[in-house]
């Protein structure tokens, strides 16, 4: 198979692939690009695989950085753009399941292609954009199969976080598990607990965010891989809900603060449950706030200083979760009710702590709760928010 016209990512790099064919080197592209390419996804980035050692690649071009020079990548600039190359390697001898301990360079493309992950993955094209398929990518391809390359307890045991990959492929690609490939992962599915969460936590999510997630998470749960997931082990007839949502996540935020649902996580753990995702604390704040105003409207009808504190983001993300989980809320009222609030958040306030002590009162609690006073009072309607305005309540108080 032949590509005629390469998309101007590809003919940007072709330079780069041409100085080292000049040289007298093997060059393809390689890995995702590939497989995005031909089903006409977005490509992000560009892998270079060659015969050249990494030594060889840094004298044939200026600007290089040594990204991951003993696994064989030089990161190379050229033309403002950046691209890794990668020399073609053999990966033996996985002591912990994670990354070889020894890595072989060798000088040919189909040692190089058959470590790799899954047959789709595999595919490599030269410089007039002749497609390499050593392994019948292009038929799983076509027949949307993630099928890994050679025997699959071998794939999985050089890197087990390949098998969180596999559903995560799934997800993103609307693809089945091929029948050898599935068994793989539920045989060797305890392995993956010695992938590090951060690892697990990046593909589990792009998984979460796949068009096809609910179908992805179904094989994520019935492989046993969610066993070996922070928090998650023992909890499957809770996360069985995930396959029957409404919606897939399209947030992040959604995304975590669904599971926390699911999971029944009471609100002071759900700090706790996001650290064990190794989640930022941003993220762990915004997944606080949204389950917070969740729990207040499955609860009551929240009041106007509810919303106000809410704020707009958590109360969108909010929306979106009920929508997720079918849960029905009458999320126009609410927007509509927010958008009035005569400030939409404690910034909009006229006033603030400093404005009361230049008016005499003192630093402290009680200043503090005179701020609230004023600020209910002005969520409520009932206070201007205008220093004159409020210089006159606090008068009269
Ligand atoms: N555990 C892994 C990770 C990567 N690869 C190989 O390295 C390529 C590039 O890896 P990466 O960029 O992580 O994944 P992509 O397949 O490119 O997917 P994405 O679109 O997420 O970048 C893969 O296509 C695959 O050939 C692999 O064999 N095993
Ligand atoms: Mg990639």
């Amino acid at each position: 198979m032949k590509i005629d016209k390469l998309p101007s990512i590809f003919l940007s790099a072709l330079p780069v692939l041409e100085i080292l064919e000049q040289a007298g080197y093997e060059a393809y592209f390689v890995g995702g690009a590939i497989r995005d390419l031909l089903l006409k996804r977005p490509i992000h980035d560009i892998d270079i695989a060659t015969s050249a050692y990494p030594e060889e690649v840094k004298k044939l071009f200026p600007k290089t950085i040594d990204t991951g020079i003993k696994h064989g990548t030089v990161t190379v600039l050229h033309h403002g753009e950046s691209y890794e190359i990668t020399t073609f390697r053999t990966e033996s001898g996985y002591q912990d399941f994670r990354r070889p301990d020894k890595v072989t360079f060798v000088r040919s493309l189909a040692e190089d292609l058959k470590r790799r992950d899954f047959t789709i993955n595999a595919l490599a094209m030269n410089t007039s954009g002749d497609i390499i398929d050593l392994f019948d990518g292009l038929s799983d391809l076509h027949k949307h199969l993630i099928k890994a390359v050679g025997n699959p307890l071998e794939r999985f045991h050089e890197d087990a976080l390949r098998m969180m990959r596999a559903v995560r492929f799934m997800s993103q690609l609307g693809f089945k598990l091929e029948k050898q490939t599935a068994i793989a992962l539920k045989e060797l599915h305890p392995l993956l607990a010695k992938i590090s969460v951060e690892r697990i936590r990046d593909e589990f999510v792009k998984m979460g965010l796949g068009n096809d997630s609910r179908r992805a998470f179904a094989v994520f749960l019935n492989t046993h891989l969610s066993e070996e997931v922070p928090n998650f082990a023992g909890k499957k007839n809770l996360l069985a809900v995930y396959p029957n949502l409404k919606f897939n996540p399209d947030l992040e935020t959604s995304l975590w603060s669904v599971i926390a649902i699911l999971l029944k996580i009471p609100n002071r753990q759900i700090a706790n449950f996001m650290r064990s995702w190794k989640n930022s604390n941003l993220m762990t704040n915004k997944v606080e706030k949204i389950i917070t105003l969740f729990d207040v409207i499955s609860a009551h009808v929240p009041t106007d200083f509810e919303l106000f504190e809410a704020g707009e983001e958590t109360l969108m993300n909010t929306i979106d979760i009920a929508r997720i989980l079918g849960q029905p809320i009458s999320s126009e009222i609410l927007v509509n009710r927010y958008r009035a609030l005569p400030i939409k958040k404690a910034a909009d306030l006229a006033v603030d702590g400093r404005f009361l002590i230049n008016l005499g009162i003192k630093p402290g609690p009680e200043l503090g709760n005179l701020l609230l006073t004023i600020k209910k009072a002005v969520v409520a309607g009932e206070l201007e928010n205008s220093p004159e305005a409020i210089a006159a309540f606090l008068n009269v108080e």
